[in-house]
């Protein structure tokens, strides 16, 4: 893959930002390489404090992501995943640094209570396809469809009260494959869940890559049983990913990094 050529043709961001001002130093490149779903190169991200310091999150970072693949983002707490998952959804603008990702895209937030809004599962995952021009038929096969990759098609007709936390989720899912998204982010989607949803969630989303043409996952998570899922990994510490690579070395390197800190307090 050319990379430098990846970020030459810039273009502007298509989705505006929500929570801070665009930096003219930002690139965003569209649809450039099939086998990539997602880039990020030297991406930082700092925050304003009230006095007027700029605090940095994201220092650097980089990262690269196959299509058609479930891939996790790991890190301890407050290294910075869910501010760079949120660069990814576009609902931040990085400070600096050049971004390529497929479209469309879609943020899968961590309380299910955010996303699935309508009354019942069939509304919910057609919510979304009103824009689209499609008969009543196509709607229904595309939902039918869509529920069929996380195992829900038995619940169209479900009031979305009456579901568990992993099957709103599922239902989240659902909307977002619906809408024929290439990227799924996800964050945290099993802190809230007991393990037999959390199970169920995950399974559902390996299933719904394998169903659905070329689509991409990445999912934020502390829990490291999970890595067994994935098709690869990133572990960040304070603001950047230290190393990226596949479900087992990840593992191996965030158990060499727990077993150094812990004959570190205990010398
Ligand atoms: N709006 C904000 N104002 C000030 N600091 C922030 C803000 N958003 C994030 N931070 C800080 O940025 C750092 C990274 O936060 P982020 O939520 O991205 O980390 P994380 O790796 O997702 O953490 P966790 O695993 O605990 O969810 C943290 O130190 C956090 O306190």
């Amino acid at each position: 893959m050319d990379l430098p050529a990846l970020f030459r043709a810039a273009a502007p961001p298509s989705i505006p930002p929500l929570h801070s001002a665009p930096s003219p130093r930002s690139n965003y490149v569209i649809e450039k390489d099939n086998n990539i779903a997602i880039e990020g190169r030297n991406l930082n991200f700092s925050i304003k404090t009230r006095k007027g310091d700029l605090v940095p999150i994201l220092k650097d970072c980089s990262l690269s992501i196959p299509s058609g693949q479930l891939w996790m983002l790991l890190g301890p707490n407050g290294c910075g995943k869910s501010t760079l998952l949120k660069i990814l959804a576009g609902l931040l603008n990085p400070t600096s640094g050049t971004l390529y990702l497929k479209r469309p895209k879609s943020f899968v937030f961590q309380n299910p209570d955010h996303q699935v809004v309508m009354p019942t599962v069939e509304a919910d995952v057609s919510f979304g396809l009103g824009k689209l021009n499609l008969t009543e038929d196509e709607v229904k096969c595309t939902v039918s469809k869509a529920l069929d990759a996380v195992g829900m098609s038995a619940y169209m007709q479900r009031p979305v009260q009456t579901l568990s936390g992993g099957q709103k989720q599922r239902v989240a899912i659902a909307g977002a494959l619906a809408e024929a998204c290439k990227v799924l982010l996800l964050d945290e989607l099993t802190t809230f869940l007991d393990e037999t949803d959390q199970v169920g969630v995950i399974k559902a989303v390996k299933n719904s890559l394998n169903a659905s043409d070329d689509v991409t996952a990445l999912w934020v998570t502390h829990r490291l049983e999970e890595l067994e899922y994935a098709d690869g990994a990133l572990y960040m510490e304070n603001g950047k990913v230290v190393k990226q690579g596949d479900g087992s070395s990840i593992m191996n390197f965030i158990e060499a990094r727990q077993s150094s800190y812990i004959n570190r307090i205990n010398s």
